[in-house]
């Protein structure tokens, strides 16, 4: 059922269909997508917009709780069907399971969207599973929460088991399944600035629902507002889509440096959110020099600090888990190292890596994170901290690679003074989570070394 998009003039339901499809198969990013295909669709009702969001970020967020919901309903296993099927499957469903869309509706337009693939050849299976699915439209029961808590939470929130596993394994069952509901709920635009009280003035003269972030200086929490809103709205007041964790995290790393020269190492740094906080944050004559492996996302990197008006970063590409040419050991006053991860504290952004993460993703990225974060390690000066951050949320990842800079003679050491204590879990490490922080979910470490590397 490969073919081309459908028409994004069908609607909400026809962009939906097209945003799913790109997704599961072009391996696209569901918002990047969805973006892409709203402004596509130029001038389009605001209700439609906003449909066309819920079914994308709906079905993604439910899909394996659907998928359980079809499976007694087709005769063929949905992870065999045509990706095209699949998705009209889901979407089908959604409306049907979720929103309540009458069975008429839910079923005649989602089979409508299919016919209109690949001469609809699969239209009339999607049509017969979605009508057999209206006569009996329920998700199954979850396992008593007691009785099997990984697999309650897996089924109840539409999670991968492994993942379900691993957070009642860390987080015990309770917070696993608060954690995971909260990862099913839309999340607030977070933006960083460094002057908030005029951007704060000027969203809310433009009717716009904005508040300072709890703990983030430079936050701004917005409400129902998109970064197009708030760009109109800011006049030019600086600011950078960023999670309130993440300017936390640039915080841990270098709050005390703030106003002063100091040289830091950024050695995983594109699209530059925590870079371009390290420039504004620290004082005349800093540098900020920020190494990325992948020479598109470098020059991106490079052209964005020039346009935002940020000298004091210099952007290397270089491979930080290895020695980084032009680079001395020792020689930086703060070193961050926000290491590429599975990204499973951000579903509630990116709800599709529920579908595209596998259990092997987590010691194949902590092999990696580990490398990085050992040779980037060796550039902070003796005294100066580390501090290895992730978005994600998993003990391999996190707590794991940790103890590797712990056996290297690193040790934990304080926050800087003021920084939040309630997002620093018994350790002292900083751990976030939607379900009791309304952030995304980030784990980092400040360590800190009083000898040169040796190596
Ligand atoms: C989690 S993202 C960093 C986000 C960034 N710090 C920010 O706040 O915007 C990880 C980045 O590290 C880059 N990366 C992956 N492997 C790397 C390596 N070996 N050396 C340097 N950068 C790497 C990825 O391309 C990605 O851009």
């Amino acid at each position: 059922m490969a073919g081309r998009p459908t028409n994004p003039a069908a609607g909400a339901r026809g962009i939906a269909f097209d945003v799913l499809r790109r997704v599961e198969e072009g391996g696209a990013y569901a918002s990047r997508a969805l973006d892409a295909a709203l402004g596509a669709a130029g001038a389009l009702d605001p209700r439609e917009a906003g449909l066309a969001t819920e079914l994308v970020y709906g079905t993604l967020r439910r899909a394996l709780a659907l998928d359980a919901a079809l499976a007694p309903h087709s005769r063929r296993a949905l992870a065999e069907l045509d990706p095209a099927a699949r998705v009209a499957l889901r979407l089908g469903a959604y409306q049907l399971l979720v929103l309540g869309t009458p069975a008429h509706a839910a079923v005649g337009e989602t089979v409508a969207l299919a016919k209109a693939v690949d001469h609809g050849r699969a239209a009339g299976y999607v049509n017969a599973v979605l009508r057999s699915l209206s006569r009996a439209a329920r998700f199954p029961d979850p396992p008593a929460l007691e009785a099997d808590p990984a697999g309650h939470v897996a089924a109840a929130e539409a999670l991968p088991r492994w993942v379900a596993e691993e957070w009642v394994g860390w987080l015990g069952a309770g917070e696993a399944l608060a954690l995971a509901r909260a990862m099913n709920a839309p999340a607030p635009l977070c933006v960083r600035t460094p002057d908030r009280e005029a951007l704060l003035a000027r969203a809310r003269a433009a009717g716009l629902a904005a508040a300072p972030a709890a703990r983030a200086p430079g936050g701004v929490v917005l409400t129902g507002a998109s970064v197009g809103e708030l760009a109109r709205a800011a006049g030019g007041v600086p600011f950078q889509v960023q999670d309130e964790a993440a300017q936390l995290v640039t915080l841990l790393a270098a709050g005390d440096l703030a106003g002063r020269p100091a040289r830091v190492l950024d050695a995983c740094a594109a699209p530059g959110g925590k870079a371009f906080h390290l420039a504004e944050l620290l004082g005349p004559g800093a540098e900020v020099v920020a190494i990325e492996l992948h020479p598109r996302k470098a020059d991106e990197l490079a052209r964005e600090a020039a346009r935002r008006g940020l000298p004091a970063v210099r952007v290397v590409c270089a491979d930080a888990g290895k020695p980084i040419p032009g680079l001395e050991p020792g020689s930086f006053d703060a070193v961050l190292v926000d290491a590429p991860c599975a990204g499973l504290g951000t579903l509630r952004r990116h709800p599709e890596l529920k579908l595209r993460r596998a259990p092997g993703d987590l010691p194949r990225m902590a092999a990696l994170q580990r490398k990085i974060a050992l040779n980037a390690a060796r550039y902070a000066r003796p005294g100066a901290p580390v501090v290895y951050s992730i978005c994600s949320l998993s003990r391999a990842e996190g707590p794991e690679v940790v103890e590797t800079l712990l056996g290297e003679g690193f040790r934990r050491a304080p926050p800087p003074a003021g920084f939040p204590a309630d997002v620093l879990d018994a350790r002292g490490d900083l751990l976030t989570l939607p379900s009791r922080h309304g952030t995304d979910g980030f784990y980092a470490a400040r360590l800190v070394r009083d000898v040169p590397s040796t190596d």
